[in-house]
């Protein structure tokens, strides 16, 4: 099983626990939740060779007396993600499929430059959000979870301390965002400018989500994709313990479908799974009863947000719904 086109039948992963990239504390417990819910065992379930090399914890690079003028903790995430960066270029030379467990969103420009570094220009990125997170300058919020994708792209032009290994950029015609609804002006206009591929919650209505699918997979045919899926492109009735929770959003069937297509194409490499906040969820019990058969891939537990995070992983990783 799991005749991975661009990979072997390996997953290198590590957790990124950081909160640092917004203001709210919870993020950096996501990865010790996740894997406290079963993560590991259900991979190994869908038949992956595992190689686990631990949490990075944002809370050692932190960094005293260092005010930033840009975005908040900018060096500390600078310092984070440059470690980031490394595990995740060194798990894709590795031909092994690259699983970066957040963390709030500001994760991913340290987990995408890495696959850039590996899979240069043919690198396709799958941006699933309510957000587009591509803020250039600095807005009232100051959060660098609505910025990396800014950063990939070679927006901010300004240099900044700790940031000194980014020197990759990612083609903004190389992505395409997925369920985005809540976008600031900035953005809206680099969009629009830029002309990036993106299909938010009207697009999904009318076309489908399985016509979405379609095109995104003609239009990335044959190239290694990477999906950065942010939690709260979910409707919050799903995943409620995220920080910027918008109405709205992607179903529970929609989100397995969007992240199955992607693992049956053959062509996924890499997946950010970021913005779980176990401190945040509606309620602290945990999810006792699931849809459909879980025996492919063993028990589950955690809150509501946590469950459904490790599902979101397997459906990427190839569990599948028939046999
Ligand atoms: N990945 C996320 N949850 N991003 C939220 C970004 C929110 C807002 N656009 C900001 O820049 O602060």
């Amino acid at each position: 099983m799991n005749q991975w086109k661009f990979v072997r039948n390996a997953v290198g992963l590590f957790g990124s626990a950081v909160h640092e990239g917004q203001t709210k504390t919870g993020t950096e417990l996501a990865p010790r939740s996740l894997r406290e819910g079963g993560l590991i065992s259900a991979l190994y379930n869908l038949g992956w060779e595992i190689n686990d090399m631990g949490d990075i914890q944002g809370k050692n690079y932190r960094l005293h007396n260092v005010k930033s003028q840009q975005f908040r903790n900018s060096q500390q995430l600078g310092v984070i993600n440059g470690e980031i960066n490394k595990r995740s270029f060194d798990i894709a030379k590795q031909n092994k499929f690259m699983l970066n467990i957040g963390g709030d969103h500001s994760v991913a420009s340290g987990s995408i430059h890495g696959l850039l570094q590996h899979y240069g220009d043919e690198l396709r990125v799958v941006w699933v959000d309510a957000h587009a997170d591509c803020n250039y300058e600095l807005g009232p919020n100051r959060n660098y979870h609505g910025m990396p994708l800014a950063h990939l792209y070679g927006s901010i032009l300004e240099p900044i301390k700790g940031f000194e290994w980014l020197k990759h950029r990612l083609d903004p015609k190389n992505l395409i965002y997925v369920g985005i609804r809540d976008i600031d002006p900035m953005e809206r206009e680099f969009i629009r400018d830029q002309k990036i591929v993106y299909y938010g919650m009207d697009e999904i209505i009318e076309l489908g989500i399985g016509q979405v699918m379609n095109r995104i997979l003609k239009q990335f045919e044959g190239k290694p994709i990477h999906v950065s899926f942010d939690v709260d492109s979910i409707d919050p009735e799903f995943a409620h313990g995220t920080g910027t929770l918008v109405d709205g959003g992607i179903s529970y069937r929609e989100a397995h479908y969007l992240l199955r297509k992607l693992a049956s194409s053959k062509q996924l490499v890499g997946m950010d799974l970021v913005e779980v906040n176990p401190q945040l969820e509606k309620t602290p019990e945990f999810r006792e009863e699931f849809f459909g058969d879980f025996q492919q891939i063993g028990r589950i537990q955690g809150t509501q947000t946590v469950a459904l995070g490790i599902e979101l992983i397997a459906s990427a990783l190839g569990r599948t719904l028939v046999l």
